[in-house]
């Protein structure tokens, strides 16, 4: 039965599979593609149309397929495009970056200096080497004009024709040879006459002339002398030649890695293709692709491995990136022509010479060809995460440096490791500790309460100050000319913290530190205080996820697994391919830095080892004492002076909210009353969580040798509860032995 004389066709046109879509709609039979047209049903005059000539004319429809692709678009004019063309820079990059462009004349001007003095110091041996290979070229000479003169390219000729007893041939050509001979003959008979002559006539005039000229001669026919294998001069600096990048070498490392869109493409013609010729760039070649559509950078980003593989280059030479302000597929893929951990460190460039602005980028590391990277760590957090040796405190060591280097900045650091690597920072450093055992400990929580609380008198004096001037706060942040104001305290902090896993996994700190510290990262910029934490164990224990996910900066050297990657990256950072757990073993320092720019970077950062550092830290010093910036610690303020000896007491403070009809008492009711007590003290301790709160008093305690105990008791409902708590006569006890004096 045909379509037309179906009975059904109007009920089957109804249901949901038919419905129309976009106004179009698509014959299931057959996948044609059919216009929208009102059903027959809701037309606005149904009635006047026989339902025979309304099903007719709908099939007639039915039938006729109509093109859904929209017609060609108009080709644009030669304006339009132009006007919408990417602009191509007057200068390469390195000629408009006036440090890069300063470190390339810097190198010529080396790189020219040490070859003539290179060569310079070996003039002599090439004096020697040239007398002695002078004979062989005169005698190449000689011969080299007899075969001249005595026409001896045309020699297979006569030989020929002699052999073809062709008699006729070779008079011709023993013709041309006598002719030949006697004007060459002539010729250099004259020119020898000239040459003599005009030496002779040189050599006359000054005995300096003479031994120039024979030195001349000398050399000249030394170079004639010089065999074709044996080079005169030998080679100033030895460079390795990386092989060259070419199309048809890329298009085989993408088909190697696997990816079926690639393969496709790449069986059925030019898939893959290059907006841009592949140049040279910096250290390395760079080239632009177009991958096939629906590939994307991060599917060739995360088979980096294999694609070094197919570039047989090793996997430290290769560096496929994506183009942000592009589309998805087009990659950026620079080769470099040496693994970046063996490249040579470049130098700090504050090393020698130079002091800091927190408020404008710091020096930090260079990217994989060598351009310098920056950080601008006012208004910003970081998080530094890396498997052990890999460079952690290293890099985090350079931020410290840069921050010394700027002499408003308060350094407050803490390396719960114990090693020292910070050492060299005491004499600056206004709160410094090292160490993993509790005292160290406990100083650092000081320092987190001591920022904490800083954050709320930053905030009221920046509050006042934008009611009184908003000019000079417009944005309710400090601003370099109010950091200097040392009347109002609201010079930049930088804390920074290595190893932070200590206190983040302290069974006494961790709830404190884990709310001390997500404060200070989500308030601290804006009050100027800037922290740093370090960590080896990047694991939410270690470093708590609302910590991690406030931080604005962060830097991942070599971590062993995605869950670690995207905690101190960012979470999904190791889906799109931000990886740092392709970095080696050997790639020390070089990690994902996510922050500092729209996009990831990879950067290595600079090396300043033990040595360097001090005296660097040195100059800091020197400039600080300037300023009179030295205080707290490198002032020789010992902690024990400042911070740990209060002018009150926790165990009097509990033993004076204790009531004496409360033998035993909860110690989370204990820190609420102190709470009220003291607010700038224990304010904090009361937004904990009641477990939190009891160990937070029971950690205060422990110094007294009060130990906790569990107390039964009814809450505010009315309900009994078994929680810990405190004896009141163990905190008299303790409480009588405190000189408040
Ligand atoms: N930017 C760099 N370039 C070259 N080598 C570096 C760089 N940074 C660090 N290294 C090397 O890596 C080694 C380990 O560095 P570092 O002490 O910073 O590691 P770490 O991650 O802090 O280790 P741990 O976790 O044990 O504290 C250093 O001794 C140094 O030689």
């Amino acid at each position: 039965m045909s379509r037309d004389d179906d009975p059904n066709l109007e009920e089957s046109m109804n249901t949901p599979e038919n419905e129309p879509v976009n106004g179009t709609n698509t014959d299931n039979v057959n996948g044609r593609v059919l216009p929208f047209t009102p059903r027959p049903d809701s037309a606005s005059k149904p009635d006047e149309i026989p339902a025979q000539e309304r099903r007719g004319e709908y099939a007639d429809q039915l039938r006729r397929p109509v093109s859904v692709d929209p017609p060609a678009p108009r080709k644009p004019s030669w304006w339009e495009t132009t006007r919408e063309a990417k602009i191509r820079p007057l200068l390469p990059e390195w000629a408009r970056s006036g440090q890069e462009l300063a470190d390339r004349v810097k190198w010529v001007a080396l790189y020219a200096g040490h070859t003539t003095a290179y060569h310079a110091l070996r003039s002599p041996t090439y004096a020697g080497i040239l007398l002695v290979r002078s004979p062989r070229g005169l005698w190449r000479v000689v011969v080299a004009t007899h075969r001249w003169i005595y026409d001896a390219e045309g020699k297979p000729l006569r030989v020929a024709a002699v052999s073809a007893t062709e008699y006729d041939k070779y008079l011709k050509l023993a013709e041309v040879r006598s002719e030949r001979i006697r004007k060459r003959g002539l010729l250099a008979f004259l020119t020898l006459l000239v040459a003599a002559a005009g030496v002779y006539l040189l050599a006359s005039y000054s005995e300096a002339l003479a031994w120039l000229l024979a030195a001349l001669g000398v050399g000249a026919l030394g170079k004639i002398g010089t065999p074709a294998d044996k080079p005169l001069l030998g080679r100033a600096v030895v460079t390795s030649k990386a092989p060259k990048l070419t199309s048809e070498v890329v298009v085989r490392a993408l088909a190697a890695l696997g990816i079926s869109g690639i393969n496709q493409a790449v069986a059925k013609g030019p898939g893959i293709t290059f907006p841009a010729p592949i140049t040279r760039d910096g250290p390395g070649w760079r080239a632009e692709v177009d991958l096939p559509h629906g590939v994307t950078v991060t599917d060739v980003m995360e088979r980096r491995d294999k694609l070094a593989s197919g570039l047989r280059r090793p996997l430290g030479c290769v560096w496929p990136e994506p183009v942000s302000d592009e589309h998805a597929g087009r990659l950026v893929l620079w080769v470099a022509d040496q693994d970046m951990s063996k490249a040579k460190p470049a130098p700090w460039p504050l090393a020698k010479r130079g002091e800091a602005d927190l408020f404008t980028a710091v020096p930090f590391g260079t990217d994989q060809r060598g351009r310098p990277v920056g950080v601008d760590l006012m208004f910003a957090n970081m998080v530094i995460g890396a498997m052990p040796r890999m460079g952690k405190t290293f890099s985090l060591r350079v931020l410290v440096l840069a921050a010394a280097l700027d002499p408003w900045v308060e350094l407050v650091l803490w390396e719960l490791k114990g090693t020292g690597d910070l050492g060299m920072f005491e004499k600056v450093a206004h709160e410094y500790g090292s160490g993993a055992d509790d005292e160290t400990l406990e100083g650092a929580m000081n320092s987190l309460r001591r920022l904490y609380k800083e954050l709320e008198r930053r905030s009221k004096t920046i509050t006042r100050i934008a009611k009184e001037n908003r000019a000079l706060c417009p944005e309710n942040k400090v601003t370099p000319q109010l950091s200097r104001n040392r009347k109002l305290g609201l010079h930049p902090i930088f804390a920074a913290i290595d190893e932070c896993q200590e206190l983040f996994s302290h069974e006494d700190y961790k709830d404190e530190a884990k709310k001390l510290a997500e404060g200070i990262i989500k308030r601290g910029p804006a009050m100027g205080i800037i922290l740093i934490l370090a960590t080896q164990r990047p694991d939410a224990q270690s470093l708590p996820p609302g910590v991690s996910a406030n931080a604005g900066l962060r830097f991942c050297l070599r971590v062993m697994g995605q869950v670690e990657n995207d905690m101190v990256l960012g979470t999904s950072s190791y889906k799109n391919g931000i990886r740092a757990t392709t970095f080696g073993a050997k790639d020390k320092g070089i990690g994902y830095l996510v922050g500092a720019t729209d996009d990831p970077q990879i950067v290595r950062s600079y090396y300043i080892d033990g040595p360097a550092a001090e005296k660097i830290v040195e100059r800091a010093h020197v400039l600080r004492e300037g300023h009179d910036t030295i205080t707290g610690h490198a002032a020789g303020e010992s902690i024990a002076d400042s911070a740990a000896r209060p002018a009150y007491s926790i165990v009097a403070d509990v033993a004076a909210v204790i009531r004496a009809d409360e033998p035993k008492i909860w110690s989370e009711t204990i820190v609420d009353r102190l709470a009220a007590l003291r607010p700038d003290v224990y304010g904090s301790w009361a937004e904990l969580d009641g477990r939190a709160k009891a160990n937070q008093l029971a950690s205060a305690i422990k110094p007294w040798g009060i130990a906790t105990i569990q107390v039964y008791g009814r809450t505010d409902e009315g309900k009994t509860a078994n929680r810990r708590g405190v004896e009141r006569s163990d905190i008299l006890n303790a409480a009588r032995f405190v000189n408040r004096d």
